[in-house]
């Protein structure tokens, strides 16, 4: 089968997009794989498949897999891209989309700019809501890794995140560290791993070592991890600037009860097709 894909980026965190609208199609675990291969296959950290949706008070649902096959809930850059996707596509003439996603309903508004801001739903700290198995409610969590202690803030934004504030973002502990938490006995179905360094109350800078994928150069889903974590524990104000190694992102969240607001850009690299 000829199969048809768009290569895209959001700050360097980069997709392969599939219309399954126009034509429905179905990867399985190996081919995912084999597509996501930077060696032998078109390489990507996500494979994003946007489909009709189930719900028809939604524009589309749209289903995201990490470069190991493994199908996930939220992909904060690929939502952008998503929405770039659909309207050059002409898949949709709106410029707020209502999406379904595995995490559940998003919305997304395209700016006049080309930027995309994205209602990412409701943050949880509830270590069950990761999963993340936890004694009882704490602020901050220690965790044992290879013998050193680190804290950290669990919270869900329809993924599982583990954010660790650091006082400096060495290569050394995103590298040592990361493979550790991420694929932690106390996180069931693992965890993207977030280093965060609190700059001001309104700045960070933030490395995420991705579930099923490594480093990535920017996490959408993480950076709102990152900055609702840092409202939580009273080091980050409700407006922030996220830079990341790909670029920055600019991260809303009210508290408690209201959604976060995450906006930022979203880039076509090429078209391609692969036999599958
Ligand atoms: N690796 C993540 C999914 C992609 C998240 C990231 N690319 C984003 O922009 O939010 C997970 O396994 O939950």
């Amino acid at each position: 089968m000829l199969l048809k894909f768009t290569k895209m980026h959001g700050l360097g965190n980069d997709f392969v997009v599939v219309d399954a609208v126009s034509r429905k199609v179905y990867f399985n675990k190996a081919q995912i794989e084999r597509l996501g291969d930077r060696n032998r296959g078109i390489g990507f950290d996500q494979l994003l498949v946007v489909e009709p949706p189930s719900n028809p008070d939604m524009d589309f649902r749209y289903r995201i897999y990490n470069c190991d096959g493994s199908e996930v809930e939220h992909c904060g850059n690929g939502a952008r891209c998503f929405a770039k996707f659909v309207l050059d596509r002409e898949l949709t003439h709106k410029r707020i989309i209502d999406v379904e996603t595995k995490r559940g309903q998003i919305q997304l508004k395209v700016l006049d700019d080309g930027q995309v801001c994205v209602d990412m739903g409701e943050p949880s700290f509830v270590p069950a809501d990761l999963p993340f198995v936890a004694e009882g409610l704490m602020d901050l969590y220690p965790i044992d890794v290879a013998g050193e202690t680190f804290e950290l803030t669990p919270v869900s934004v329809g993924n599982p995140h583990a954010v660790i504030r650091v006082e400096e973002l060495s290569d050394a502990i995103v590298e040592r560290v990361g493979p550790i938490v991420e694929d932690h006995e106390r996180f069931p179905n693992n965890v993207n791993v977030g280093f965060l360094q609190v700059l001001s109350s309104d700045e960070v800078n933030l490395r995420v070592y991705e579930r099923g994928v490594g480093e990535t150069q920017a996490c959408g889903t993480g950076a709102c991890a990152a900055v609702v974590a840092g409202i939580k524990q009273g080091w980050l104000a409700a407006d922030v600037l996220v830079h990341l190694p790909g670029g920055d992102l600019r991260i809303s969240w009210q508290g408690p009860g209201h959604s976060i607001q995450m906006t930022g850009p979203a880039e076509k690299v090429f078209e391609g097709q692969i036999y599958l």
